[in-house]
């Protein structure tokens, strides 16, 4: 085929008609016969440019100009590849080129050339995307992994890998059944993920959202969601995120605000829930439980004098033995310092009482620590549900204050709630707020009943009574406020009040012309009291009174607490010449031991033994045993509460030396008893006189 012969202008009509741009080209020349619109157009030269010139021109790689020498020399072939024309304009077109001889006449071939801008622009954007997902799916730090329709896995990111530990040699080998396989064996509950996983991948639309824990203690989130393409289920991702630090975190803050740090124990917040949640079941099955709260006795002595380390180290202990004594069901909290509770379920009173039992028999037990050997004890309050309490609050505070009572009751024992204790709690409150003012507002007064010597009459002494009355309250017993002022420590106050209204009335009648030593009883807590000897030395002092005109009434407890400091002190008392009794003698120790070691003066027989004289024949040998142990020991004894002749007949006889009572006088405010004691002096029953015993 030449150039212009028909059948060039035949194969140019026909190229005209394709899509691609085509031209034909003389095998023997290798110049261009004809050209079509599109090569015009991809070429961007004029079709009659095109005509004529050599095919390599237009394709000029080295392998077009090979395939064209080739076709020169006869070896006419096919050449199909994609490769790069330049445009007349200088610009690189990328194209997918074919070269082929014609059929018929193999000296002309016809090359026809596609135009891949596009495709090619098509193809670089899809790379750049897959490139952007796949640093994305790396980016992010959850494991993904994605599957198709059929569960197998078309992609994953390393953190997956990571996560689940699977070893990378599954996973290049794109193992989808042992990578599956590994996932299984890796969780904790394989049935469980196993059945959970079926039932999601049935479910093609389904979205799932759980926590899986694997045997590495690792916790990690899953969520897996389906894939779409072109609005159809294409597959599902399933991303996987670790809860592990997370979730170790919020258990370390529930374990923080749940329990005792130092015991391991429950702590208040905690017994509230649990209380609250044993009292609902209670409720349910119309049941029962108790509430026993225990606070060790003297702990603050252990933590001051041993140390904190030996303090906590007793806790621990304490809570160690405490859960011994639980059952199942119970529970046992630290709620204070050295507080504890337990909660036992399903008990009555006695089941209550058992329990008790155990928690003080248990903490009895001898402790040793750093070779160290002591013994600890508890107080324990009970309260019971549902008769002591409607809610938790209530059932906590009334376990407190019956252990309160124990503590009070002498420690180391236990002791239930009593209902009309909380009224008696809220008088004592009252009593006490009340009896603060009465002193900051001068209330209180003085009244001294006379002692008698037993065969003269004489009025020896008075011992200085306490009143109080209150425009509120009334006449206020003494009986009933100084237990509540020993209670909350306000006893020191009124103590000094009544040292310093005592001496002061001795002194003003010694100045008088009257010699009368004035009794003063004095509580434990002001005798421990440091400055308690320089207080009496200093209102002694002030108010120039000689010591001798002065009694000191003591209970036998204060001498038995400490004896060796209790000795110190009443020798330091005595150097001032202050006298010394024994208040209530009988009712407490009465122990020959340490009357031989103390500088005592005087026993007080209690009036409960003189009531019962002379017809109880115990009392009757208990008055006369005293009265006798007194005179071997070179002491003075004083009979109180004497209120009839019979008594004091029996007193006489007996050998006592002096009484006080009804039968010659009550207390008296200090006007009267002198008048009494100066003004008619009685001649019947006893002649008085003046004289200081
Ligand atoms: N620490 C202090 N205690 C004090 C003080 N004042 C009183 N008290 C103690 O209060 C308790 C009750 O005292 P009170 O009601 O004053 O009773 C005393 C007498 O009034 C009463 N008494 C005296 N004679 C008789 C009698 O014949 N019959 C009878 N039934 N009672 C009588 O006895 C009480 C004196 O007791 P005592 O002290 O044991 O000698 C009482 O324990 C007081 O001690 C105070 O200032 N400080």
């Amino acid at each position: 085929m030449t150039e212009g012969s028909p059948a060039c202008a035949a194969w140019a009509q026909l190229i005209d008609a394709l899509g691609d741009a085509a031209w034909l080209v003389d095998g023997a020349s290798g110049n261009v016969l004809a050209a079509n619109r599109a090569a015009v157009e991809l070429l961007g030269l004029a079709r009659e440019r095109l005509v004529g010139i050599p095919a390599a021109q237009l394709i000029a790689t080295p392998e077009d100009l090979a395939f064209w020498d080739g076709v020169r020399a006869g070896d006419a072939g096919l050449l199909q590849s994609d490769t790069v024309l330049v445009h007349a304009s200088g610009r690189l077109v990328k194209v997918s080129r074919r070269i082929q001889a014609l059929t018929g006449d193999e000296r002309c071939l016809l090359v026809t050339v596609q135009d891949r801008t596009e495709a090619q622009r098509q193809q670089d954007e899809r790379e750049t995307l897959l490139a952007e997902l796949r640093a994305t799916l790396e980016s992010t730090g959850d494991g993904i992994l994605v599957t198709d329709l059929a569960g197998r896995i078309t992609a994953f990111n390393r953190r997956f890998a990571q996560l689940w530990g699977v070893p990378e040699e599954l996973l290049t080998q794109r193992n989808d059944d042992a990578v599956y396989d590994w996932m299984r064996r890796s969780v904790c509950d394989g049935e469980t993920y196993q059945r959970r996983l079926a039932a999601i991948q049935e479910a093609t639309l389904m979205q799932a959202h759980e926590r899986i824990e694997l045997l590495s203690g690792r916790v990690l989130e899953r969520v897996t969601q389906p894939q779409a393409s072109q609005g159809r289920p294409s597959g599902r991702v399933w991303a996987f995120r670790d809860r592990t630090e997370l979730e170790t975190a919020s258990q370390r803050i529930n374990t923080l605000s749940t329990t005792d740090v130092l015991t391991g124990l429950f702590n208040r917040r905690q017994l509230g829930e649990t209380l609250a949640e044993s009292m609902r079941q209670a409720r349910r099955a119309n049941g029962t439980l108790a509430l026993l709260i225990l606070d060790l006795d003297r702990f603050k002595q252990i933590n001051d004098s041993l140390g904190h380390e030996i303090g906590d180290h007793v806790l621990l202990d304490t809570a160690e033995r405490l859960k011994t004594c639980l059952r199942q069901g119970d529970s046992v909290a630290r709620i204070g310092g050295d507080q504890f509770a337990l909660v036992v379920q399903r008990v009555d009173h006695r089941g209550a009482e058992a329990a008790a039992q155990r928690v003080l028999e248990a903490i009895s037990r001898p402790c040793a620590v750093d070779g160290l050997q002591f013994t600890m004890t508890c107080s324990v309050g009970v309260a019971l549900f549902p008769t002591d309490g409607e809610d938790g609050d209530e059932l906590v505070r009334h376990a407190e204050t019956a252990m309160q009572r124990a503590k009070q009751g002498g420690r180391a024992g236990f002791r239930f709630h009593q209902p009309h204790h909380d009224a008696d709690l809220r008088q004592r409150m009252r009593l006490d707020h009340a009896m603060r003012q009465a002193l900051a507002s001068n209330r209180f007064r003085l009244k001294y009943q006379p002692q008698l010597d037993m065969r003269t009459g004489a009025v020896i002494g008075a011992e200085a009574l306490i009143r109080w009355r209150d425009p509120e309250l009334g006449e206020v017993s003494p009986g009933e406020f100084i237990p509540v002022a020993e209670d909350t420590g306000f006893i020191v106050a009124i103590g000094d009040w009544v040292l310093q209204q005592a001496v002061r009335q001795a002194a003003r009648w010694r100045a008088e012309g009257l010699l009368m030593p004035v009794s003063i009883n004095v509580s434990a807590l002001q005798f421990q009291q440091a400055d308690f000897i320089d207080r009496v030395g200093n209102v002694l002092r002030e108010n120039r009174l000689p010591g001798s005109l002065l009694e000191l009434e003591l209970t036998e407890s204060i001498l038995v607490h400490d004896a060796d400091e209790a000795l110190a002190r009443l020798s330091q008392l005595s150097q001032l010449g202050v006298r010394l009794a024994i208040d209530d003698f009988g009712t407490g120790y009465s122990s020959l031991a340490y009357l031989k070691r103390f500088p005592i003066e005087r026993l007080k027989i209690d009036r409960s033994f003189i009531q019962g004289v002379p017809q109880d024949d115990s009392d009757a040998g208990i008055v006369r045993a005293i009265v006798q142990m007194s005179a071997a020991l070179g002491m003075k004894v004083i009979a109180e509460g004497v209120e009839t002749e019979p008594q004091r007949n029996f007193l006489v006889e007996a050998g006592c030396d002096q009484f006080q009572g009804f039968l010659y006088a009550p207390a008296l405010d200090a006007l009267s008893f002198d008048e009494r004691v100066r003004g008619r002096p009685r001649t019947t029953k006893g002649h008085l006189s003046l004289v200081a015993r």
